[in-house]
């Protein structure tokens, strides 16, 4: 470590505990009181230990100086804020907490956060602490080093431009369900949560884009309404065992049943394509791609292993994929004049016909429609920062070592809000992106959204397109109306970012002259 620094905690010696009166233990006898006595300065030391490792850990850095014994920040980190987390960034590049006696450093600037994103040797992904738990450790995403870019050589053949160009056709579809739907549930009705609605419509949207017709609308439902469990599990730290009654144990009891169904569409994907199907889905393609004579790496995956990939694609997307959804449509709603311009837009490249569904080259000809998804997620990050574990001491600065296993915490907040890349950073703009030449455009290490480096997010274009198809196909069906409450500008932490009221919009049928 090459943070020096004295050390002076509270010490409680054995000696000092031994001469306190015995009145401290009224109810105590000769012999009890020595093991009353024993005990609390076993305590007593344990505590001033924990107190001591802190402080040694977090040397010069800015932080607490003191963590409350045992738990730390366990409270904050159940209620996360942007308030506190910007306290905790505005107190410097680098700084020190503790939770539940995990060590955590969080970093605060772009150069910083990037470093950590780009040195597997030092510090590897750990998510949340439930996390291993949800999606089980032999999951992919755990794997690290070459096993990991192997692993995920293959699944990047499941974003490819050709297989984006089959999920869009799903992608529509299912919206065009849902908003039917949301139609009909809003019949009468005033201006309502966009929310839930959301969260279920990108729930079928990925089941379907995943598993196709290989599992029922009735599983999709199920794995709907569960997995709000796992949501609410996705604290930084958990209550650190998963009994029952724990948002864990929920959380894992709720993933059981979507494995379940997961892997029977595995099943029925690999019977379908060695029927000769054409794909029709994400596990299609991955299973009629290790079927084909030239393809040479692993083809052995099993039905339980390919559900876990799905699996940790729901898990990687649900939460992020509703955040900015939902923030997308209340940037719009807010910036009527830039919603005239995605309809104008639409209009042009879809020349009316909104009937006929979208496809990847549609989509292609929106460069607005594109600029507003990237400049949504750039004001409201869905993730704000993503948990790593240094595997080994890793000297981040020169005048700071992380401490080997402790968590440090990449924040992407302060990179997409840098005032010197974004002039007015808390500005929905995305005219900002529409000149190449732009601070915007020429600062592309700034634009942490979707991470860095090896474990960078997968799906970025498939992402991107779905918001975007979302957005632009209400953006053609309805008239919007934001009720802006209190509570509208105020930002809730459900593992992303959400507006505090769910965002409440009236949606009318929009008529086409
Ligand atoms: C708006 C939506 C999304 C956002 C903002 C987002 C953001 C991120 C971020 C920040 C990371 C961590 C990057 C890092 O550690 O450097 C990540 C990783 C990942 N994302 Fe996304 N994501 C989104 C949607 C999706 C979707 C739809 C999928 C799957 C279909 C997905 C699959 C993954 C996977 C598998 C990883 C881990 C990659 C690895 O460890 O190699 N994400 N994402």
């Amino acid at each position: 470590m090459t943070n020096s620094m004295s050390v002076s905690a509270p010490v409680a010696t054995a000696e000092a505990l031994y001469n306190l009166p015995a009145t401290l233990f009224p109810f105590a006898t000769d012999k009890s009181a020595t093991w009353w006595y024993t005990t609390a300065a076993i305590l007593l030391g344990l505590l001033a230990l924990e107190q001591t490792v802190y402080r040694y850990k977090k040397g010069h850095l800015p932080g607490d100086p003191w963590t409350i014994p045992i738990i730390g920040k366990f409270a904050d980190s159940m209620k996360p804020t942007m308030e506190n987390y910007m306290k905790q960034w505005n107190s410097g590049a680098l700084s020190a907490l503790s939770v539940f006696n995990i060590f955590i450093v969080m970093s605060s600037t772009t150069d910083y956060s990037r470093k950590i994103l780009n040195s597997p040797t030092y510090a590897e992904p750990c998510l949340v602490y439930s996390a291993k738990v949800i999606l089980n450790p032999r999951n992919w995403v755990f794997l690290t080093g070459k096993e990991h870019v192997d692993y995920r050589r293959v699944l990047n053949l499941l974003f490819t431009r050709k297989a984006i160009g089959l999920y869009v056709g799903i992608e529509d579809a299912i919206t065009r369900k849902h908003f039917a739907q949301w139609m009909k549930d809003r019949e009468g009705k005033g201006a309502m949560p966009i929310m839930m609605p959301s969260r279920y419509l990108n729930m079928d949207t990925s089941l379907r884009v995943f598993c196709g017709d290989h599992i029922p609308d009735h599983a999709t439902k199920e794995i709907s309404d569960k997995y709000w469990a796992v949501t609410q599990a996705l604290e930084l730290v958990n209550f650190p065992f998963a009994i029952p009654g724990t948002k864990v144990y929920k959380a894992k009891q709720a993933a059981k049943v979507a494995m379940d169904w997961l892997e029977l569409a595995a099943h029925n994907s690999k019977a379908a394509i060695a029927k000769g199907a054409e794909p029709a889905c994400l596990i299609d393609e991955w299973m009629y791609l290790i079927s084909q004579p030239d393809y040479k790496g692993r083809n052995d995956f099993s039905d339980h292993e390919i559900a876990m990939v799905v699996f940790s694609f729901l898990f990687a997307s649900q939460d992020a994929m509703s955040s900015g959804l939902i923030y997308g449509f209340q940037h719009l709603v807010d910036h009527p004049e830039i919603l005239a311009k995605v309809r104008e837009e639409q209009e042009r490249v879809r020349q009316g016909n909104f009937e006929a569904p979208l496809t990847l080259e549609l989509m292609d000809q929106m460069p607005y429609l594109q600029a507003v998804v990237k400049e949504s997620l750039r004001v409201k990050p869905p993730v704000t920062m993503v948990p790593y574990k240094t595997t080994k001491a890793f000297p981040i600065s020169d005048h700071y070592t992380v401490p080997a296993n402790s968590m440090v915490i990449p924040s992407f907040y302060n990179a997409l809000h840098d005032a010197d890349v974004f002039p007015r950073p808390d500005r929905f703009d995305p005219d900002r992106w529409l000149d190449p030449n732009s601070s915007a455009n020429t600062n592309p290490k700034n634009y942490l959204v979707w991470g860095s480096g090896p474990h960078r997010c997968i799906a970025v274009e498939y992402a991107s397109i779905n918001i975007a198809l979302v957005l632009a196909t209400a953006a053609v069906m309805f008239d919007w109306e934001h009720e802006i409450t209190p509570l509208s500008n105020e930002v809730e932490i459900i593992a992303t970012l959400f507006p505090k009221d769910g965002c409440k919009l009236k949606l009318t049928p929009r008529t086409h002259t």
